[in-house]
């Protein structure tokens, strides 16, 4: 790409993606980023670390912030730390972009809403676009969801099927400051390869424990190497439960779900860092951890 950046006609700015957990903001960044780098589930509660995706085009670069999902049970340490999180991203932004699920507008959905600093455009975003098949139905529920805040714009997208991304993309354009690209064009996030190896293994975690997967767990990493020589990265993951039943669960019968975790996530690493990966990944038991301030400042949380 040739970027045309010396008109003062660019724009640049932050993005944050906020709504509450499972509405489809992991989703909604992978594809205006085009690429996939932070982690989705079908569980709530995936995201724990702000996660950067930069867009750039021709016109504007749009830097995204992508924030934990507003959680307002099981209170304990991590949690408190989450929704600290969200209102430090949406102070400092440029936009923010306020997802929902179509049809679909709760109380947890109004605890987001809430914490919106007023000087800031919102612009609403009703996701799953593919789950209103009746339009009629729909034109509504958005007239009565756009009664409850005073949005800049509205608009409707399905980011599972990369409906109306790009419509969605050049709406927030113009809301961006006059300014010379932040970042080199051809970056798409400034979270280092480590971290991004940490969050693919959480996903694989995610996808394959399933409901059995106890809240209380993390992912450290160990040892992350790249040989000179050959550019092959040696990485090396702790995941870690709370108790030793828990450890159980995830090494599954006879090894096998951490053996397919681990492999699931090796050709994911491979994909992204374009070379070869030696990954090894184990867990271990730490328990209380979640209540723990000083361990996940160790975390870096
Ligand atoms: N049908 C449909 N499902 C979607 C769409 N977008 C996302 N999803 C699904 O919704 C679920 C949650 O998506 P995520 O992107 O992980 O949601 P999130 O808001 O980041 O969730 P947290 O990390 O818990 O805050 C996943 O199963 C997605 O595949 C969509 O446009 N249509």
């Amino acid at each position: 790409m040739n970027l045309n950046t010396d008109t003062t006609d660019y724009r640049c700015g932050f993005v944050a993606i906020v709504g509450r957990p499972n509405v489809g903001k992991s989703t909604l960044m992978n594809h205006l980023i085009g690429q996939k780098i932070s982690i989705t589930s079908k569980k709530a509660q995936t995201t724990r670390h702000k996660v950067t995706g930069i867009y750039t085009d021709n016109t504007a670069q749009l830097v995204f912030v992508d924030t934990p999902g507003y959680q307002t049970y099981h209170r304990n340490a991590l949690n408190d730390r989450l929704n600290l999180n969200v209102t430090e991203t949406v102070h400092g932004v440029d936009v923010v972009v306020f997802v929902i699920e179509a049809l679909r507008f709760t109380d947890a959905d109004r605890a987001v809403l809430e914490q919106m600093p007023k000087n800031v455009p919102v612009v609403f975003v009703v996701n799953k676009l593919d789950k209103a098949k009746d339009r009629e139905v729909l034109a509504e529920f958005i007239a009565n969801a756009e009664k409850e805040y005073d949005f800049a714009a509205t608009e409707v997208v399905s980011a599972k099927h990369g409906l109306r991304i790009t419509q969605l993309i050049e709406l927030l354009k113009p809301m961006l400051p006059h300014s010379e690209p932040m970042y080199p064009e051809d970056m798409v996030t400034d979270k280092s390869s480590r971290f991004l190896a940490m969050e693919i293994v959480r996903e694989k975690l995610f996808r394959y424990l399933g409901e059995e997967l106890p809240y209380a767990m993390n992912v450290e990493v160990e040892q992350f190497e790249e040989d000179a020589e050959t550019g092959m990265y040696s990485v090396y993951i702790a995941v870690l439960v709370d108790r030793d039943n828990q450890k159980a669960i995830v090494i599954g019968k006879g090894g096998e779900r951490l053996k397919k975790i681990s492999t699931e996530a090796r050709m994911d690493m491979e994909k992204l860092f374009d070379t070869k990966v030696f990954l090894k990944v184990w867990v271990k038991v730490k328990s209380g951890w979640a209540d723990d301030i000083r361990f996940l400042n160790e975390l870096g949380m």
